[in-house]
């Protein structure tokens, strides 16, 4: 299968890497980055370990692909779906965290795949990226439903080595890992701890009320979205991914901007349409956006 990943970063170097174990994979990045894996090819270390030659690029039009993945940042994603509308790939599947697919669905005439990852992924070095945790791929068409283009691409993850399920509930997997994005990022970023500090601690009741309001708004839309079901997603995530320093709280640390408008500001949005309060994802993202226009970003 012919791939092309775009926003080769943390994850999509990762994902890309594995991939062109068996398939004929394109990763379009940064200059630094493409460069090396041009010239040396692409080190995968941690708990995922192979050196891999997959091609490399910084030009970000006039590519031909199966499928093209997009693991740009959440804000990136109009930007992406520009580029991608100049090259020629027969579907797209995102793997970011928050709702995109809408931009992306809005911009491209090719079915686009709901994704969602829950691998580690560390952008260690030009040419090296560290596999921080084993986690799983989960695709399927956007509006649910089966989909043999799901099957397809999913074949050709698992054929990777890719621990893929394809899912035909995508729009209520999609609505409760906002939920959890919307409860966990936001509350670990601002508390400047990792996730598993939520387990006992008050703000764990920041991140449920969080998690309880975006699985109303789900509701609203049409999905089935129990709060409680909300709830528990919180508490089985924060057990798993104890040590993990969410990626909000990274950003936050790094100095750079955060994917709070696709996830809490997403529930936001998506509220006012119902004229629905939502005033803990309201707080959260008011915070998060001060931090980012106040002296946050480095
Ligand atoms: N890193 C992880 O472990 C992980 C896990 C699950 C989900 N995600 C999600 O995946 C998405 C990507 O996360 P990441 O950690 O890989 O971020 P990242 O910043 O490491 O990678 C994104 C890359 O895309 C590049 N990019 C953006 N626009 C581009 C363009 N027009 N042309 C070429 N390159 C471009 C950026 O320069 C960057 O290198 C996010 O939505 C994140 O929430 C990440
Ligand atoms: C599941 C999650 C919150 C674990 O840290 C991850 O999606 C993240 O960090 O964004």
């Amino acid at each position: 299968m012919r791939i092309l990943v775009f926003g080769a970063g943390s994850l999509g170097t990762l994902v890309g890497g594995l991939l062109a174990s068996v398939h004929d994979v394109t990763l379009v990045g940064r200059d630094r980055h493409v460069s090396r894996v041009s010239k040396t090819g692409l080190d995968i270390v941690g708990a995922e370990s192979a050196h891999v030659s997959p091609a490399a690029t910084t030009t970000e039009t006039g590519h031909g692909a199966d499928v093209a993945l997009v693991t740009v940042k959440s804000f990136d994603t109009r930007a992406a779906a520009e580029a991608l509308e100049a090259c020629d790939v027969d579907a797209v599947l995102s793997l970011q965290n928050g709702m995109t697919e809408e931009v992306l669905e809005s911009s491209l005439d090719v079915p686009v795949l709901a994704g969602t990852a829950t691998y580690g992924a560390r952008l260690v070095a030009p040419g090296r990226v560290e596999c921080t945790g084993i986690g799983r791929v989960v695709l399927g068409a956007l509006d649910g439903g089966t989909s043999p283009l799901a099957e397809r691409v999913g074949k050709a993850f698992r054929d990777a080595d890719i621990r893929t399920l394809v899912a035909a509930d995508m729009p209520r997997r999609r609505w409760e890992k906002l939920a959890v994005n919307a409860g966990i990022n936001a509350v670990t970023a601002l508390s400047r701890v990792e996730n598993g500090r939520l387990a006992s601690h008050e703000a764990r009741e920041v991140a449920h009320r969080a998690a309880r309001e975006t699985a109303r708004v789900a509701r609203f839309e049409g999905v089935r979205l129990p709060n409680r079901v909300a709830r528990e997603a919180i508490d089985r995530v924060v057990d798993q991914t104890a040590a993990n320093r969410s990626s909000m709280l990274q950003d936050v640390e790094a100095g750079k901007r955060t994917e709070v408008d696709a996830i809490n500001g997403a529930v936001v949005d998506t509220a006012t349409k119902y004229d629905y309060e939502v005033p803990t994802n309201r707080t959260l993202a008011a915070l998060l956006r001060a931090w980012e226009r106040g002296e946050g970003l480095r």
